[in-house]
């Protein structure tokens, strides 16, 4: 479903300031795989994340979705194919429009025949569906301005965003990072519904290593640059936090994780 090949990614190049930050990056990623990725700070994660979703056009290499070679397709154009959700839950809707409103925009994204971002009551219905299903009551409010929702609802409607219009590959960027730890689990537990209701090709950063652990089947660890663990499922399935920094200290020979941000919750 997507194919990473020889992408390599350096900022500032030929200045004091140059940073490698993807350095050769080859990743084969199943159609219905959901991949946890983790990493200490400027690990590349979010660089990579940038790579698939067009935000930004490698130096070398491919990327490849479904059989399509989007490399060097911009974000707009990439939006049909990838789906995504930000760490701020300011970032994946419009707080000035209505629910409806961004929900509209939303679906005419993945119509690419569709030119108006129009409310007519058949698309109303179809939201107020899939609204009922986030179970925040936001049916009822489709002409509630996305502002006044609390950061978990705008999160749970940015998910819905990204997914109804079921995207060959999700993106998920440190999702509920910034939410309380109920409202974090409401959306992790949303974001498995989805996932496989829909049966999405999934890449979620996460810092939350139990997370990483216990959702998804395969787990990717960046460091400097590149991939430097890659656990399968099984294997997975019987490590806890503390075999996963055992794992990245044997596979750095010996250095230690140092990542504040790694709770070992
Ligand atoms: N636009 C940019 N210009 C210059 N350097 C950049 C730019 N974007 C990222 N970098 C550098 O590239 C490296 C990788 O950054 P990236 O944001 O991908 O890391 P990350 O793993 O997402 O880190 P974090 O967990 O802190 O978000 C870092 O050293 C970062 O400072």
């Amino acid at each position: 479903m997507l194919k990473i090949a020889g992408v390599r990614k350096v900022f500032n190049q030929g200045t004091v300031n140059e940073k490698i930050a993807l350095r050769e990056i080859n990743l084969n990623v199943a159609p219905g795989d959901f991949i946890t990725v983790i990493g200490s700070n400027g690990a590349g994660k979010s660089t990579l994340m940038n790579v698939i979703s067009g935000g930004l056009i490698p130096d070398t290499g491919s990327v490849v979705i479904d059989g399509k070679d989007v490399t060097r397709l911009g974000e707009h154009k990439r939006a049909t194919f990838v789906g995504r959700v930000f760490q701020d839950p300011m970032a994946g809707t419009a707080p000035n429009m209505t629910i409806e409103e961004n929900l509209a925009i939303a679906y005419a994204r993945g119509k690419r025949r569709t030119l108006s971002f129009g409310v007519n009551n058949r698309k109303r219905e179809l939201f107020r569906e899939q609204l009922k299903q986030l179970d925040q009551g936001l049916e009822n409010r489709l002409k509630t301005k996305v502002g006044f929702l609390s950061g978990g609802q705008r999160q749970a409607l940015s998910l819905l965003m990204a997914t109804f219009t079921e995207p060959k590959i999700l993106l998920l960027d440190e999702h509920t990072a910034a939410l309380d730890p109920k409202r974090a689990q409401l959306i992790v537990d949303l974001t498995q519904k989805v996932v496989e209701q829909y049966h999405l090709t999934t890449i979620m950063v996460t810092h939350n290593m139990e997370q990483a652990l216990n959702m998804g089947n395969r787990l990717l660890m960046l460091h400097d640059g590149g991939i430097i663990l890659d656990i399968p499922e099984e294997k997975k399935k019987t490590m806890k936090p503390q075999d996963l920094l055992r794992a990245f200290e044997q596979a750095r020979g010996g250095e230690s994780f140092s990542e504040d941000r790694y709770l070992l919750s």
